[in-house]
């Protein structure tokens, strides 16, 4: 017969368990409190995926997903719950699938919802732990504040390219976001992994510390990344640890008299959505920009277009009357009309910029047309025009034969 100790852990849970459960600094104890305890993950994408899935697997009580996105093609080389056949479906409901398959004792909550001010509090309030795997500034700001005003830890991660961060905020006197970042970066500053890629592992490294510092957090064990941010380099393969600052005594949110003591409008405060998956600027007049049906009509021998993506993206597809400058080796050079010309030396071109979504492109026109009106002798005479909606819209509306990514 079984006697009662420290645990209420039943014998199909000892079996399933024990591998961590023998270990010393873990035990029964701590396996009994990952079963009665929660922990909300919001965002199920490249972090989220994994954080899940190490959650549902070591035996957590509760699990709350939020995401209002579907799967994507483009999502399955991070997003490991997912599947081809689960192409199109709800994110929230595959992984809860697939979570549990992998583990049935598991109640998995699904909110089906972008996280807003408005439901953040009546969606996160039971929940232990939150767990903050989304790719934009505005949840961000969001979930500090929600953290700190429910006072529940939050467990940050963040990848994009070969590198990953990860800290845990507002645990045991430990600072929050805003006493690090007290205001949000420019909206056209921040990259996101559609503009710059990242390599699937590295959200899998980072969404799985997130879920051992969950882990860590719901047994009492020793945290190891409050008040310290881990660095990761993919590339290099370095892990790099920095203290962070301690708790800002006036922090609006978690300082000693916070100004603010509710949720706010963080679309307002960033200046961008939670759900901007790509984000439209409009920096020229219409009169500078043409659309890709027009400069389909026109004579292709009038014009030369310069395509200003990084080299890789270039490489993935192009347009054939086109050629490739970088913004980045427009932007370094001292005269970028003067770089335009030694390179299109054939002045009856007129030239037009192309990006990816016609955000880069518009910022080549400025940088060029800036530089033609400060060289006081420089006579403009060609027209330089940027393609409104970039080489996505051109694949979409004219050419389906050039690949989208
Ligand atoms: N406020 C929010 N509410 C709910 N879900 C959110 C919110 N903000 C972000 N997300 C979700 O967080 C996840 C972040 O995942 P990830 O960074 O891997 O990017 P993605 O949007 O899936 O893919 P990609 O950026 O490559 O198109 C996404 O599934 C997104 O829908
Ligand atoms: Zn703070």
């Amino acid at each position: 017969m079984a006697s009662s100790s420290s645990h209420d852990l039943t014998n199909s849970d000892i079996t399933r368990y024990s591998r961590q459960l023998i270990l010393d600094e873990f035990g029964p104890s701590s396996q009994s409190k990952l079963k009665h305890g929660s922990c909300l993950i919001v965002g199920v994408g490249g972090l989220g995926c994994p954080a899940a899935t190490y959650l549902a697997a070591a035996g957590i009580g509760t699990l709350g997903l939020v995401d209002y996105d579907r799967v994507d093609i483009a999502n399955l080389h991070r997003q490991v719950l997912y599947s081809e056949n689960g192409v199109g479906q709800s994110k929230v409901a595959s992984a809860k699938e697939a979570m549990t398959r992998l583990n049935s004792n598991v109640t998995v909550n699904c909110y089906q919802t972008i996280l807003t001010s408005d439901n953040a509090i009546d969606i996160a309030r039971d929940y232990d732990v939150i767990l903050d795997a989304t790719d934009n500034v505005a949840t961000r700001y969001l979930l500090n504040d929600l953290s700190v005003l429910l006072d529940r830890p939050l467990v940050s991660g963040s990848a994009l390219r070969f590198e990953g961060q990860l800290t845990v905020y507002h645990y045991q006197g430990g600072p929050c976001y805003r006493c690090l970042f007290p205001a949000p970066p420019p909206p056209e500053t921040v990259t996101n992994c559609s503009d710059g890629g990242v390599l699937g592992v590295v959200p899998g490294v980072i969404g799985s510390l997130q879920a051992l510092e969950t882990i860590k957090i719901l047994t009492g064990l020793e945290v190891s990344y409050s008040g310290r941010l881990l660095l990761y380099d993919g590339l290099r393969g370095s892990f790099t640890t920095v203290k962070l600052r301690s708790r800002t005594i006036n922090c609006k949110v978690c300082g000693n008299n916070p100004e603010i003591t509710g949720l706010v409008d963080y679309v307002k405060f960033c200046g961008s959505k939670p759900n901007d998956k790509c984000l439209n600027l409009s920096i020229l007049n219409e009169e500078d920009r043409i659309t890709v049906e027009l400069l389909q009509r026109i004579d292709k021998d009038s014009f030369l277009i310069v395509d200003c993506r990084k080299k890789v993206e270039y490489d993935i597809c192009h347009l054939s009357n086109s050629i490739n400058i970088p913004l980045e080796e427009l932007s370094n050079a001292k005269e970028p009309v003067i770089l335009l010309d030694n390179i299109v030396t054939d002045l009856n071109k007129n030239i037009f910029f192309l990006c990816h979504h016609g955000n880069d492109s518009q910022k080549a026109v400025k940088l060029v047309n800036d530089n033609i009106f400060l060289l006081k002798d420089y006579k403009p005479y060609r027209v330089i025009k940027d393609v409104i909606g970039g080489i996505h819209l051109w694949s979409q509306l004219v050419d389906p034969s050039i690949p989208q990514y």
